[in-house]
């Protein structure tokens, strides 16, 4: 179990895993001046009021939830959002409705979910050759349907 320094600036309880094994967090809207209307195709950035202090070799990336995106076709523009480890800004949800009814986020409705995971720091080596593989340049349905 990761521990996670945050600041919780919303009157929401932090993000919680709703089931025992879940892997994402849901992040919940931070609306202090009431609900906001999505129009169809319209973004806007939704605040959580969370900041965090990822440890070095972690990122945590913004989600959509399925339920609502099956529901309601409401998405994240940048999806997966990367919250970088050096981060100390608010987490904001960047909301896109996709379909062609107005949807309103309710003040602490959970609109994205946040899953914390480790990534590699890398160095580039340069080469003029890549190690041969079966695959090759193959991609975009090379290997049939
Ligand atoms: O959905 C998101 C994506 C990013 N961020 C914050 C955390 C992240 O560390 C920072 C920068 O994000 P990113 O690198 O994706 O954006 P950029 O357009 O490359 O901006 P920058 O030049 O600040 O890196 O913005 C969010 O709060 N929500
Ligand atoms: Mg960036």
């Amino acid at each position: 179990m990761l521990t996670i320094p945050v600041i919780n600036h919303s009157r929401h309880p932090l993000p919680e895993y709703q089931t025992a094994h879940a892997a994402g967090l849901d992040l919940r809207a931070d609306l202090p001046s009431g609900a906001i209307t999505l129009g169809p195709l319209e973004r806007q950035l939704v605040p959580t009021g969370l900041s965090l202090a990822l440890p070095v070799g972690y990122e945590a990336q913004v989600r959509p939830r399925s339920g609502l995106a099956y529901k309601h076709g409401i998405g994240i523009v940048n999806s997966p959002g990367t919250i970088d480890a050096d981060y100390r800004g608010e987490i904001k949800v960047l909301l896109v409705n996709l379909s062609n009814e107005p949807f309103v986020v309710q003040d602490g409705e959970r609109i994205a979910q946040l899953v914390v995971a480790r990534h590699e720091t890398i160095a580039w080596q340069l080469v003029e050759q890549l190690s041969e593989t079966e695959r090759g340049a193959g991609g975009y349905g090379s290997t049939g349907k």
